[in-house]
């Protein structure tokens, strides 16, 4: 095991939630147990984190009713024994799932990824660029990529009714958030702590930060950190992941 710093006086940890069902994917088995060129998708996002050499431990968090076999798939893949990798159980949300990860956490670690295990191609480089940015003293960072589409705030109607639209937020001004996010450890946890005590939940963990007041940082993110959601996305990552294969580049 090796939980030594891997990056300049900070010891990183990767927590990947992976615990959703991925109803969006549509049915069959956990989104993050699905096959993405006849490998799960968590076994790409693991191998993209164990991938930084910033990254020394990487937590996964499990289905609750499948820790046991998410152990013994993560071991029948051949991945890197250098750096050790963690298997706990999930809750309910993703926020429940990112603190089961986060009290896994062995002391020595300061500087946190947190990373959907249904982000599974995403490439070394923004990893990096994450745990830099930490590093160099940011206590939250958050890659992501300006919109292609121009967005409207609505009213919410029920599904397929035509819903009033309340305004045309300036698109420069927006970017659409991936992961991995990079925090300080006890920035992250003190989000956990509070903002679940308050009982509102978030959609990401520097949402969460945001709300304690501390500062966030945007550094770019990568077109093929896409989030694997619906059914078209998985057609997209077969062929990202294709033309990689082909290539030899990862
Ligand atoms: N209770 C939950 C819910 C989500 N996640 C994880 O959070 C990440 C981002 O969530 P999302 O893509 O929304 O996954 P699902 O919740 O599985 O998707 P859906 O809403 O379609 O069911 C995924 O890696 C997912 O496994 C988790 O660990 N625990
Ligand atoms: C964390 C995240 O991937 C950033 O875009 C996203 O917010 C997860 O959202 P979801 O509601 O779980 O799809």
């Amino acid at each position: 095991m090796t939980t030594t710093p891997q990056s300049a006086g900070h010891v990183v940890a990767a927590v990947i939630p992976a615990a959703g069902r991925g109803v969006r994917l549509g049915p069959g088995a956990p989104k993050a147990l699905r096959g993405l060129g006849g490998v799960p998708i968590l076994v790409h996002a693991v191998r993209a984190m164990l991938r930084a050499r910033a990254v020394g431990l990487v937590v996964v968090v499990a289905p609750a009713d499948d820790v046991a076999g998410v152990r013994s798939l993560l071991d029948s893949h051949g991945l890197p024994e250098s750096k050790e990798i963690r298997v706990v159980a999930g809750g309910e949300t993703r926020q429940e799932s990112v603190r089961l990860g986060l009290a896994a956490l062995p002391a020595e670690v300061d500087t946190v990824l947190v990373h959907d295990a249904a982000r599974p191609l995403v490439p070394v480089d923004t990893v990096e660029a994450v745990a830099a940015a930490v590093r160099a003293g940011a206590p939250a960072v958050v890659p992501a990529l300006p919109l292609a589409d121009t967005v409207k705030e609505v009213t919410p109607g029920p599904p397929g009714s035509p819903e009033p639209v309340v305004g045309t937020p300036e698109r420069a001004r927006l970017r659409a958030v991936q992961t991995p996010q990079g925090f300080r450890r006890d920035v992250l946890t003190e989000a956990h702590e509070k903002i679940a005590a308050e009982g509102e939940g978030a959609t990401d963990d520097a949402g969460m930060v945001e709300r304690l007041g501390v500062p966030v940082v945007v550094v770019p993110g990568h077109e093929e950190a896409f989030k694997v959601t619906r059914p078209l996305d998985l057609v997209l990552a077969e062929a990202v992941l294709a033309r990689r294969r082909a290539s030899d580049v990862f």
